[in-house]
C-alpha cells in the first residue's frame, strides 16, 4: 500500500508507524505525494498539518487518513479542520482496541472502491475528473456498492442525476437483482396515480380491464427510481410513506398485503428542506427517502470536465479527432444554464456537421452559436476584471503584484484546463512549454 508519509516524529509517531508496518502499510519519513491512498500521522495538529493535508489532497484523487497517536489530544474542532483540508478520516490511535486494523479496513474498503471508480461500468458512462466531481463520485460509487441506503439525488437540471441513479443500479452487488423501474414524478396523472405505484386489481376501477402490477411490485428485488420526486403531492407522499418504510402494499381494488423490497433512489433539482419548511414536502417522507444524499456540482464548479466531456459527446457522434483550439475555447468560454445536457447538445450539433478524421474546426460551429465579435474581447474590460484590479488597489498591491498574479492565475488555469498537459496547455498561452515549465518551477518555490 502506498502512502504519503508522516509529519509526527514522537516516540508515538513511531509505534502507530511501527504498528502499520507490520501490516503492511508503510509510512515513509519525506512526503512525497504519490499513490491514492496517503496515511499522514501527525503528534500535533497546527496550520502546518492542514496545510499539508490540503495539499495532499488538492487534486480530489487522493484520499488521506490521518492518525493521531497515542497521549496527543485531538480536539473536535481540528477534526472537522482536517476534514475540511481534504481529509477522508481521522483516527485518533488510543481509542480503539485495535487501531491498526481500524486503519487498514479503511485503506481496503478506499482501495476497492477506487478499483470500481476504474471500472468500465463507471468509466464508459460517465465522464469528469475535476475534484469536485470526483469527490462526489467516488461517495456515490461507495453508496451503491456497500450499503443499500436509500439515496437522493439533487442538482441542477442536467446535472446527470438520472445517470448516477442508473450507475448505482448497476453496482448495486445483489445476486439475482431486479430491474431498475424509473417513474417520472411529474409525468404521474394524480387520478391514476395509485394505479401506477401500487398496480390495480382487474375491474378496480372503469377501464381496469386486466390486473396491472404498479412500479412497487415491478422493482421487487431491484432499484425504484423517482425521478422529479419533489413534484410529488403532499397526499401522496403520505400514501407512499407506508411501503417505504414497511415494505407492504395493496394493489388498488385488492385486499391482499404484497411484500416488495427494492432500492429506492430519488433525484429532485428543488431544495426540499426548504420545501419542508414550506410545508409541501412531508418531513418524515424526506428522510425515508433521504437516508444519503449526494449532491451533483453544475457544470460551472466543474468548468475542467468541459472538454473531455464534449470529446466524449463528439466521439459517440464518430467525430474523434478533438476541437480546434477555437472551437475548445468557444467551449470552454460560454455559460451552460442547462448543465452537461447542454453541452452535449451543441456538442451533436457541431460534431454532425463536421467530415474528416482531423478536429473539430470553427467553420463546424452552427452560426446561431459563434461568439459574437465584442464577446471575444469583453473580459479586458468586464466588470469581473476591472473588480478584481480595484480590489488588489484598494488593497495597495502595486502593478507588478497584480500583474504576476493576473499573469501565474492563467498559467494555473489554463494547466488545470488541459489536466496538467504543460505542452497543451503552453499553446493556448501562446508560449513557449519551456517558458511554461520555468514559470510553474517558479510559483511552486513561490508557494
Ligand atoms: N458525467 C457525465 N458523463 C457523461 N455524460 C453525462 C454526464 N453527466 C450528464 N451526462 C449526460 O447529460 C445528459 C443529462 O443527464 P441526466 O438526464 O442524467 O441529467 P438530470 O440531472 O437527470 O437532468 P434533469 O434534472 O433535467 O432530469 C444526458 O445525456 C447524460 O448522458
Amino acid at each position: 500500500m502506498r502512502c504519503l508519509g508522516a509529519s509526527g516524529e514522537s516516540r508515538a509517531a513511531q509505534v502507530v508507524c511501527d504498528a502499520l508496518a507490520g501490516e503492511g502499510v508503510m509510512v515513509p519519513e519525506s512526503a512525497p505525494a504519490v499513490g491514492r491512498i496517503g496515511v499522514v500521522v501527525v503528534d500535533t495538529i497546527t496550520e502546518r498539518e492542514v496545510a499539508f493535508v490540503r495539499a495532499a489532497a488538492a487534486d480530489g484523487e487522493r484520499r488521506v487518513l490521518v492518525v493521531v497517536p497515542a497521549g496527543s489530544s485531538v480536539d473536535v474542532d481540528a477534526s472537522w479542520q482536517l476534514m475540511s483540508a481534504g481529509a477522508a478520516d481521522v483516527i485518533a490511535w488510543d481509542r480503539s482496541e485495535d487501531p491498526a486494523s481500524d486503519a487498514v479496513e479503511r485503506l481496503r474498503r478506499w482501495q476497492q472502491v477506487d478499483a470500481l471508480m476504474d471500472s468500465g461500468v463507471v468509466t464508459e458512462e460517465l465522464v469528469g475528473r475535476s475534484p469536485a466531481w470526483r469527490r462526489v463520485l467516488r461517495q456515490i460509487v461507495e453508496i451503491a456498492h456497500f450499503t443499500t441506503l436509500s439515496l437522493l439525488i439533487t442538482g441542477e437540471s442536467g446535472t446527470g442525476k438520472e445517470l448516477v441513479a442508473r450507475l448505482v443500479h448497476a453496482l448495486d452487488p445483489r445476486p439475482d437483482k431486479g430491474d431498475l423501474v424509473v417513474l417520472d414524478c411529474t409525468t404521474v396523472v394524480p387520478s391514476l396515480s395509485g394505479s401506477e405505484f401500487f398496480g390495480h386489481e382487474r375491474g378496480a376501477f372503469t377501464g381496469a380491464v386486466a390486473q396491472r402490477v404498479g412500479a412497487f411490485g415491478q422493482a421487487d428485488g431491484g432499484t425504484l427510481f423517482l425521478d422529479e420526486v419533489g413534484e410529488l403531492p403532499l397526499q401522496l407522499q403520505a400514501e407512499l410513506l407506508r411501503v417505504i418504510q414497511e415494505g407492504t402494499y395493496k394493489r388498488v381494488g385488492g385486499n391482499t398485503w404484497h411484500r416488495t423490497t427494492f432500492r429506492l433512489i430519488c433525484a429532485t433539482n428543488r431544495n426540499l428542506l426548504d420545501e419542508e419548511r414550506r410545508g409541501t414536502f412531508r418531513r418524515d417522507f424526506y428522510h425515508r427517502i433521504a437516508a444519503w444524499r449526494c449532491a451533483l456540482p453544475s457544470l460551472r464548479e466543474r468548468a475542467r470536465d468541459i472538454l473531455p466531456l464534449a470529446e466524449h459527446f463528439a466521439a459517440l457522434q464518430e467525430a474523434a479527432g478533438g476541437f480546434d483550439p477555437a472551437v475548445s475555447a468557444l467551449l470552454t468560454g460560454r455559460p451552460y444554464p442547462g448543465n452537461v445536457r447542454d453541452l452535449r447538445t451543441l456538442v451533436e450539433r457541431i460534431a454532425q456537421r463536421h467530415v474528416g478524421p482531423g478536429p473539430i474546426t470553427v467553420g463546424d460551429v452552427p452560426d446561431d452559436e459563434r461568439p459574437p465579435d465584442d464577446t471575444r474581447e469583453a473580459w479586458r474590460t468586464g466588470h469581473a476584471f476591472e473588480g478584481a484590479v480595484m480590489q488588489a488597489l484598494a488593497g495597495g498591491a502595486s502593478l507588478k503584484e497584480i500583474g504576476d498574479v493576473a499573469r501565474d492565475t492563467a498559467v494555473r488555469m489554463a494547466v488545470a484546463q488541459e489536466d496538467g498537459n504543460l505542452r497543451r496547455a503552453a499553446r493556448i498561452l501562446t508560449v513557449s512549454e519551456r517558458a511554461l515549465q520555468l514559470r510553474r518551477a517558479a510559483q511552486l518555490q513561490e508557494g
